[in-house]
């Protein structure tokens, strides 16, 4: 029987529908704003020049067709899926003099998702943490040959060190690298099922080589993990003997990533191929420790800070996809109006709408410009190891990026659900874009140190500061130095249009810090009755919460302390409101800490609570321009509800179109 029309028929009727030019509800939208856009754009990212920077990486990536996407990503299989991400890596990797490569947290991460998109691939742990790893780890003297073949692609890496049992504790790793001394040669060696290496990126089919971290053994004494360089695959790209390795299968998300297992069989690799930087074993077996013990864990560290700031920017974008949609959708039921008989309203009016966005958008600012000075820091820290091997401030290093990896990651992940929920039935399409998002970026909450383990490494810094305030001779980090400060009896905080900036930080500074002594001083009880270990654990749930307090105390701060950098008032006026809606939230939402002990009253928790409706509406005239702030290209965004003319359901019934359901 003869059909009357094809999909495709149909689709092209609807097609004529479609409208010229931007959607007239964000173009009005954007009219109203009350800042200048290119200023505030400016402000965001710090100057014109990384705004130029920007466009001229988009447009280097548009005008190259090995970038172009013949079939829409969303509709391949896996295979298909890993074969797309390695072309476009391998592209994008024979055209890295579009960007400074050295610049890890801005041009580098832009053209990943320029290119790929918003997803690890089988080349993620080979610059991501293979590279950094010969960075962090080899001797200065020998480091040139394995950084060029690495950098030239001669050898493609991974980061072998979760394994089968072990993921967290990696003092309880299993797979050995016991010294011969006769032949000068570590042996390599999984000892268990458990010990087998489980889920490093690129591992199951692209990598050849890995950092592979293994108990050492030497002269028969047991000296902890440390990390090896180790041969996988031959020239033809087999495995070696004594190497077993392949592919885990499909997860959550990144499947374009081919994570991996492996197990060793008393595998030889040359002594040399120790990563002996800090740690060394000579030819006749002696052991040189590192200066200082945890210094093998440096690439972990540099690797959580990248995170930091590439998930914020995942919520960024997720908060211009949801508001940008909410400008363009209307309530198309009869409850929906506010004014009976006035028509549909875009759904952007709705007060609960706002709830669900604006606090998003308010929190994806501060962690990402924090990140800057964040990477100035962690340059500075690693150029005092290289030079004075001065280790003073790891430990703060540790804590920070450790803490703010573990919130900001959860904070994203929540936040990208959040939003997709805003989005009605159409933030559930792959089409939207978040199922992507947060299949990427809640994998983050895992991977780089699972969150809650973090967390209590963060809590071991707090409760080491306090120790040592309580014994009145503090040594205090800068991000510490608000824990020594007085107790305060009651907080400061009132409207929102009249409380400054040191009264919202005064108030964080003093709940966080009652929360620390509280549980320091729970801590210390327990500890008289029972062994250290059982008491911290009795204790981990508020040293979890601590933890969270001080990281969120320092977000703030920052953000507040950004914002008065800003030299365009206009821009300057409505991020400080933003910044003020994020602390406000945060108070709103960590109610319980703030009223305790009378601390925060009744009557300024209404206030607070009042002006975050106060400030939702203030900020919502200028929300679409602020989403535009972000200065995310369509390309960059990979989402069909959050395009920038707002032409959404033309664009559905397009992208639709691809499915191969049908073709046929
Ligand atoms: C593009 C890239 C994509 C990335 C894809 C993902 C790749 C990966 O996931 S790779 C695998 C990542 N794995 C992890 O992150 C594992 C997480 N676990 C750990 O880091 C550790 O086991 C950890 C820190 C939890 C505990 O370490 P452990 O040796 O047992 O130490 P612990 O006894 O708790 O603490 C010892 C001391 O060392 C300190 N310390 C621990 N780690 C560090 C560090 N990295 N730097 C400095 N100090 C440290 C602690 O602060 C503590 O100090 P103190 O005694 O003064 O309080
Ligand atoms: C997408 C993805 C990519 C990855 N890529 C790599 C890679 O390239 N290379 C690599 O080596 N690894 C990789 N991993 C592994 C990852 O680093 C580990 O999964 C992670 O470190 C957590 O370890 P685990 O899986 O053993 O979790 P576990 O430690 O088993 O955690 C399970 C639960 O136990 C809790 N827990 C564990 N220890 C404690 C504690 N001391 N106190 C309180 N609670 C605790 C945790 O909070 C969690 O709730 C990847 C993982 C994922 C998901």
């Amino acid at each position: 029987m003869e059909r009357d029309s094809s999909p495709s028929d149909q689709f092209h009727r609807y097609k004529n529908l479609i409208q010229n030019g931007d959607n007239p509800d964000i173009t009005k939208e954007r009219q109203g704003a009350s800042f200048n856009l290119y200023n505030m754009q400016c402000f965001v990212y710090e100057n014109d020049h990384k705004l130029q920077r920007r466009q001229e990486i988009l447009e280097f990536v548009e005008s190259h067709r090995e970038f172009d996407d013949p079939v829409h990503p969303h509709f391949l299989n896996r295979d298909e899926q890993i074969d797309r991400a390695t072309r476009k890596c391998l592209a994008m990797v024979d055209n890295l003099d579009a960007i400074d490569v050295t610049d890890y947290f801005d041009e580098a991460p832009l053209y990943q998702l320029l290119t790929i998109g918003r997803e690890l691939h089988c080349l993620s742990l080979h610059y991501g943490m293979f590279l950094p790893t010969i960075q962090v780890h080899t001797e200065k003297s020998l480091i040139l040959g394995p950084f060029q073949m690495a950098a030239s692609k001669a050898i493609l890496g991974t980061f072998a060190q979760t394994e089968l049992g072990h993921g967290s504790n990696l003092s309880k790793l299993e797979t050995t690298a016991t010294y011969d001394a006769t032949t000068k040669e570590f042996v390599i060696h999984t000892p268990t099922m458990s010990a087998g290496k489980w889920w490093p990126g690129g591992l199951g089919k692209s990598a050849n080589y890995a950092a592979v971290m293994a108990q050492l053994y030497t002269s028969g004494e047991s000296k902890g993990p440390h990390l090896f360089m180790v041969q996988l695959r031959d020239n033809a790209h087999a495995p070696l003997p004594g190497v077993t390795v392949g592919d885990i299968g499909p997860k959550l998300g990144n499947n374009a990533n081919d994570n991996g297992f492996l197990i060793f069989d008393h595998y030889r690799i040359p002594r040399r191929n120790m990563f002996m930087k800090y740690s060394k074993v000579e030819a006749d077996g002696t052991y040189i420790p590192p200066p200082h013990a945890k210094l093998g864990f440096g690439a972990m560290v540099l690797v959580r800070l990248l995170m930091i700031r590439d998930q914020t920017c995942q919520l960024g974008a997720a908060a211009v996809i949801a508001i940008r949609y909410s400008a363009v959708r209307h309530s198309a039921v009869r409850q929906g109006e506010i004014n009976e008989g006035e028509g549909e309203v875009q759904i952007l009016d709705y007060r609960t709408q706002q709830y669900r966005l604006l606090p998003q958008l308010a929190r994806s600012f501060p962690s990402s410009q924090r990140m800057r000075s964040r990477n100035s820091t962690s340059k500075y820290v690693t150029k005092q190891i290289n030079n004075n091997a001065n280790m003073e401030l790891l430990p703060e290093l540790h804590a920070l990026s450790s803490g703010l990896k573990a919130v900001i990651t959860w904070e994203v992940a929540q936040g990208i659900e959040q939003l997709r929920l805003s989005c009605g039935g159409h933030g559930y399409s792959r089409a939207s874009a978040f199922p992507d998002m947060y299949a990427y970026a809640v994998g983050g909450c895992t991977y780089e140190g699972e969150n809650i383990v973090m967390l209590l490494q963060v809590a071991r810094f707090l409760m080491m500061i306090a120790k040592e305030v309580r014994s009145g001779n503090p040594k205090l980090a800068e991000i510490a130095e608000y824990i020594a400060k007085p107790d305060a009896v009651t907080a400061r905080i009132s409207s929102w249009k009249t409380c400054s900036d040191e009264d919202i930080i005064h108030d964080f500074e003093a709940v966080t810090r009652k929360l620390i002594f509280a549980t320091f001083d729970r801590l210390t009880t327990l500890e008289r009755t029972m062994k250290k270990k059982e008491a911290w654990n009795a204790c981990s749930i508020d040293l979890c919460k601590a933890a969270r307090m001080h990281v969120k105390t320092y977000l703030v701060k920052n953000f507040l302390a950004r914002v008065r950098t800003c030299e365009d008032p206009a821009s300057r006026t409505v991020m400080h409101t933003l910044a003020k809606l994020y602390a406000f939230d945060l108070i709103s939402g960590g109610g319980g800490h703030f009223m305790k002990g009378g601390f925060l009253s009744e009557k300024q928790f209404n206030e607070v609570q009042l002006g975050i409706y106060e400030m939702l509406a203030a900020i919502r005239p200028d929300s679409v321009a602020l989403a535009d702030s972000w200065a995310i290209s369509d390309l960059e965004l990979r989402s069909v509800l959050g395009r920038r003319d707002g032409n959404v359901y033309p664009a559905l019934l397009e992208w639709a179109q691809q499915s191969p359901l049908n073709q046929n």
